[in-house]
Order: structure tokens, then C-alpha cells, then sequence
């Protein structure tokens, strides 16, 4: 069964002055898929990645994630539903400050009462992986923006979330601490098949996913699949943002 299915959905904000900003969108992501959402300005990535994630609902249409629709969901059980089966991964990281990496990195277990032995357990092997495993016990304003973005993608994945959404995680990061969390993205994706969909402007950044879906007012335009090596496939990305125009910022 696809872990994404997105049915026609339409998105139009405002009354009088209508503004569509998704218009009869379709797609699925198989599990274990690495999706990049890309597109110029204004185009309907966040409002899209927005209407999987549960944050907005679909003006028509509907997204079934597993086979299920969140938004039939009751009051708890949506919140549970969002804390249990996703991660979210954000632009400037949002991490709590009055929390240690390593206290904001559990946060989901402890939301959900895990017992602590198996807390530390799950801390440790992910901390590990994302190579935060000798800053736990510092607070964020001492750690750099590269340290803080691996801290919040330990945070959404820690809990083993069916599906993990970005929004720009590299946006606010230079160009070597960008990739060094690119690599980890596709390093959690491939050894731990994590069905992952991210937006993203910069091309580099999704020359790591395993295929683009391109949007241009509201509407699937294109979508490309890597086949050979990254830099193939991010000269291919090149291709399709020159058709595309617009204001594809990062190239
Ligand atoms: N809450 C809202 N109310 C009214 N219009 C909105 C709202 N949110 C988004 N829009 C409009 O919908 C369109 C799509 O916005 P969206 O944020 O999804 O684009 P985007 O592709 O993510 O853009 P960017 O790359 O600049 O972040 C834009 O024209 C935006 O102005």
C-alpha cells in the first residue's frame, strides 16, 4: 500500500479574492521513498507539504496516509496521530532553548511516556548516526546551525515516525553544513527506509532524493527520477528549473 496518496486536492485561500493555491494535485509515495518537492516562489510547496502533514486541510479532495485519513480523525486522536506517525524537520530548526540536544532530541518519547532505560537506548543509536553523540548534554546556543538542524532530525525521527516532512531544512545553513545533513537524511532514508518528503529550493540539496515532484502555480508541472550518479541527477534538476523560470531561488 502507497504511504502517501494525495487525491486531487485543491487548496483556494481567501472569500471574495480567491487564490488557488493547489489545484487538482495527485500523486503517491511508496514506503521507504525520497521525495523532493520543488518550485518557484509562491507555488504551493508548503501549502501542499501543509495539507499531507495534517497543520491545513485540503479545500477539496483528499491525502491518505497508510490507507488512512488523518483529518477523520477525533481532537486526540489527530494529535496523536501527528506525534506518533510523523516528523517534522523545519528551516530554522525549532528547537526548545531551555532544553539540552539531548532533552529536545527525546522529546517525542517523552511526550508519550516511554520509559527512560528505553529512552537512552533510542538516544544513544540515533545520536550516533547523526554524529550528536558528544553534544547531549550542551544547551542550543552552543551548538552551530549545522549541530542544531542534525538535533531536530533526531527529534523527528526518534520515535520512528511512518513519514518525515521538511520544509527548507538546508535553508538556513552554509553550503558544507547543508551537505553534511543531506548525507544524513539519505543515510536514515536508506538504512532505515524512512519515507521522507521534503521542499526544498536549492538544488544540491535535492540532488539527494530519490525523485522531484515539480510545482508551478498550484500544479504538478514535471517529476524526475534519479537513475545514475547525484551529479547527473542534479544536472537534471538544473534542466527542469531553467524550463520551469520563475523565482527557483539557488540557482
Ligand atoms: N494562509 C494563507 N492565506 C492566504 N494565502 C496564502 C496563505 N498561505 C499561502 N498563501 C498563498 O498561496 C500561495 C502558495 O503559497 P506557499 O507558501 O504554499 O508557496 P511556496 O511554494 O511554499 O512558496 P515559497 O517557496 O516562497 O515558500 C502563495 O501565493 C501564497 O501567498
Amino acid at each position: 500500500m502507497e504511504m502517501v496518496k494525495v487525491s486531487n486536492v485543491s487548496k483556494t485561500y481567501g472569500k471574495e479574492a480567491m487564490h488557488h493555491a493547489l489545484h487538482q494535485v495527485s500523486f503517491s509515495i511508496e514506503p521507504g521513498e525520497f521525495v523532493g518537492v520543488m518550485g518557484p516562489s509562491g507555488s504551493g510547496k508548503t501549502t501542499l507539504l501543509n495539507t499531507i502533514s495534517t497543520v491545513d486541510q485540503p479545500t477539496s479532495g483528499d491525502i491518505l496516509i497508510k490507507g488512512l485519513n488523518p483529518l477523520q480523525l477525533k481532537g486526540d486522536e489527530l494529535a496523536l496521530f501527528r506525534r506518533r506517525e510523523l516528523g517534522f524537520v523545519f528551516q530554522d530548526f525549532n528547537l526548545l532553548d531551555t532544553l539540552t540536544v539531548g532533552e529536545n532530541a527525546v522529546l517525542p518519547l517523552t511526550l508519550d511516556r516511554i520509559p527512560v532505560a528505553e529512552q537512552d537506548k533510542r538516544l544513544h543509536s540515533i545520536a550516533k548516526t547523526l554524529r550528536i553523540d558528544h553534544l547531549l548534554g550542551k544547551r542550543t546556543y552552543e551548538i552551530s546551525g549545522g549541530e542544531a538542524q542534525r538535533t531536530a532530525i533526531a527529534r523527528a525521527v526518534i520515535h520512528q515516525p511512518s513519514l518525515l516532512l521538511a520544509d527548507e531544512p538546508t535553508g538556513n545553513l552554509d553550503s558544507k553544513a547543508a551537505r553534511t545533513v543531506m548525507e544524513l537524511f539519505e543515510k536514515i532514508n536508506k538504512e532505515h527506509q524512512q519515507t521522507t518528503i521534503m521542499v526544498t529550493h536549492d538544488p544540491v540539496a535535492a540532488s539527494y532524493c530519490g525523485r522531484i515532484i515539480f510545482i508551478k502555480d498550484g500544479s504538478i508541472y514535471n517529476e524526475i527520477h534519479s537513475g545514475g550518479s547525484r551529479q547527473q541527477f542534479y544536472q537534471q534538476i538544473i534542466d527542469v528549473l531553467s524550463l520551469l523560470g520563475g523565482a527557483a531561488h539557488g540557482v
